[in-house]
């Protein structure tokens, strides 16, 4: 492929060449990516121009019979080559603004969009802008411990048509076009683990995009949280896009002078009112003419920030409230000179859609590859798992070793398989619930560009989770289980003991699944797996037993997995232990099982165990799959 090998013999001219252009006005711009056929040769044709205008877009909400108008009849356009940026105080509307340009924000019984948005005059009503533009969101939304390589890779195998080495020269040539080859095998990481810079984890969701070589790119926020330095890599990487011929658009905090000088356009946005959109140069005149004048020294992104900032947005003091009227009528009565773009080259768009390029097998290898590199690699998953186990298998060994086979231990006993029960349920269960919401933001992306299905996802990551868990639990078993010793009647005793372990572990998983699926954050759901996992544990059968269960909550033993395990290993256990009492001759009376109204044989447990592990599966697959649809909507 070529276009690797292109970007890279640009790239040390790359800066001069956007600055060159950056001078000219903006249909010599056009008239020179015409020239210099474009670099890429994959996805869409570069040459493809798109023109995006919205006119008198309003945005309204209602809550408790309240109406709140979030942008007031704001209108514009972002050109082809050129990085148009959108600067307003907080909670001004930009991010609304980019939401409804994208596509992402929708009328709804709550929310009404009015106003005309076309593409190249194109309605994107009637059209699939998704298969035209892409969505850089402010939160970077990649899986923490895949490599930048690795993430480009899976997103291009699951979202592009071609073959593997294709897939490689496109993740090679987008790597090298945002300078990422240095970190390309570092972990992306998080918050909570180490890995790449802010601003390189930015540069990865940005090729993430350009994977599908979108014409049209809106970012929301790309600079947030950078310094001044990273964000104006970042913002030559966009300008570097708009010149390819892309129409690039981006809401931007607090940009610096350098930053600020090197934006093409600004829309600038007040309490949803619009209130300049031109060229970025042109406004510090445009501002002097309407009677604020940008003070010398002063970075004009500063200014335009103080003056359109609003206190307290619900209640705006008489001065605050007179200035933004005045910035706006200014605005609608100022003639903007700014039809500098000919659009008589444009093409109307047609109503293509991405095609998903893979089948249900081909998804489900890819996600479960991905899935798995991304559990191998979860310190919670491998480390800290292993770690647990131990410890506990530790304090068992050394607490309750060589237990006598009697009656009177019969209590100890019961407690080791109440304690190994307690600990493979809340491991498993905290765990994936834990992981989980580390993965929903990317599964929820993707499903809203309609990469793959909620199944195959699911099936993948339910089933790459697995081989992880199943090691340290062996572990476990073999650490307690001739040291105490467990019954060791024969080896199936042992291997019984493991595989209902195995499969409350299984059930568990799902479980957190549940939480995981319910919660958006990794800290919720450690604050309410408890609350989930302790009721279910109460009612195992051993606290209190079976008979004692209070009216009413008869139910609950049939929806805990928990219940069914501790059933089942104690039958494993207690039959053919070989107890031999010192109180009395006939051991016939002493029954551990009896005592704890354990009736069920180990087949039945381990059935209600396997119902109720495709139960709370099916379960956690429902849930998914309603915010996958909710995402969409
Ligand atoms: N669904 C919604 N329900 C209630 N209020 C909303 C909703 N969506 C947006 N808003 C409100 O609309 C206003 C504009 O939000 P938006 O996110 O577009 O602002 P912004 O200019 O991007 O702000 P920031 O720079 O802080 O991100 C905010 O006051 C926000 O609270």
């Amino acid at each position: 492929m070529s276009s690797a090998k292109i970007f890279s013999k640009k790239e040390s001219n790359n800066e001069i060449e956007v600055n060159t252009l950056k001078e000219q006005d903006n249909s010599s711009l056009i008239e020179a990516y015409e020239e210099k056929p474009p670099t890429q040769d994959i996805g869409h044709d570069m040459r493809t121009k798109i023109q995006l205008c919205w006119d008198n877009v309003s945005y309204v909400i209602e809550k408790k019979g309240e109406e709140t108008q979030i942008l007031k009849g704001v209108s514009g356009k972002a050109n082809p080559g050129e990085l148009l940026v959108l600067m307003g105080s907080s909670g001004a509307g930009k991010t609304t603004l980019l939401n409804i340009l994208a596509g992402r924000l929708k009328s709804n019984n709550n929310a009404k969009i009015v106003g005309k948005i076309t593409a190249n005059g194109t309605s994107i009503k009637d059209i699939d802008f998704g298969y035209y533009s892409a969505y850089v969101t402010q939160e970077d939304i990649l899986l923490p411990n895949l490599t930048p390589r690795e993430s480009l890779l899976f997103s291009s195998r699951l979202r592009m048509p071609g073959t593997y080495k294709e897939h490689v020269a496109r993740v090679e040539s987008i790597l090298q076009e945002l300078r990422l080859i240095k970190c390309a095998d570092n972990i992306v990481g998080s918050i909570t683990k180490k890995g790449l810079s802010g601003g390189e984890r930015k540069r990865v969701c940005i090729g993430m995009e350009l994977i599908t070589d979108p014409i049209v790119l809106l970012l929301d926020e790309p600079t947030s949280g950078l310094d001044s330095f990273t964000a104006e890599v970042v913002i030559d990487l966009l300008i570097e896009q708009a010149r390819k011929g892309r129409t690039v658009m981006s809401t931007i905090h607090q940009p610096s002078t350098s930053i600020f000088d090197k934006f093409d356009r600004l829309l600038l946005l007040a309490e949803g009112h619009l209130v300049y959109q031109g060229r970025a140069r042109d406004s510090p005149k445009y501002f002097a003419k309407v009677g604020y004048s940008v003070p010398k020294l002063m970075n004009p992104a500063d200014f335009y920030m103080r003056l359109l900032h609003v206190v307290d947005r619900k209640h705006p003091t008489e001065e605050e409230h007179e200035k933004i009227e005045n910035l706006v009528s200014a605005y609608t009565t100022i003639d903007q000179e700014d039809n500098d773009f000919d659009t008589s080259k444009l093409e109307p768009l047609q109503d293509k859609h991405l095609v998903v390029p893979t089948n249900f097998a081909q998804q489900f290898i890819i996600l479960l590859r991905r899935a798995w590199i991304n559990a191998r690699r979860d310190p919670l998953a491998s480390q800290v798992l292993f770690f647990e186990y131990i410890m506990v298998g530790f304090l068992v060994d050394i607490i309750c070793n060589n237990l006598a086979k009697n009656y009177d231990s019969s209590r100890t006993r019961t407690q080791i398989l109440f304690l190994s029960m307690s600990s493979v349920a809340f491991f498993a269960c905290q765990n994936a619930a834990m992981m989980f919401p580390n993965e929903t933001p990317l599964f929820l992306k993707e499903s809203k560009q309609r990469i793959y299905s909620t199944i195959s996802y699911y099936m993948a990551k339910s089933i790459a989770d697995l081989p992880m868990q199943f090691l340290p639990l062996l572990v476990y078993c073999v650490m307690i289980y001739w040291a105490i010793p467990l019954n060791d009647y024969d080896s199936s005793k042992f291997f019984i003991f493991y595989f209902v372990l195995l499969l409350l572990q299984v059930s568990c998983l799902g479980m957190g699944y549940i939480l995981g699926a319910m919660v958006k954050t990794e800290t919720l759901a450690v604050a309410i797996t408890p609350v989930f996992i302790q009721p279910l544990m109460m009612f195992s059968g051993l606290f209190p037993s079976v008979k004692h269960y209070p009216e009413g909550f008869f139910w609950i033993q049939y929806i805990s997995s928990m219940r069914w395990a501790v059933e089942a290993i104690c039958a494993n256990e207690y039959n053919d232990l070989g107890m031999h009492c010192q109180h009395c001759t006939d051991c016939k009376k002493c029954d551990p099982l009896g005592d704890l109204d354990f009736t069920n044989s180990i087949g039945s447990c381990v059935l209600y165990l396997c119902i109720l592990t495709v139960g709370y599966r099916v379960i956690a697959y429902l849930l998914l799959w309603k915010r996958a649809v909710n995402s969409r909507r």
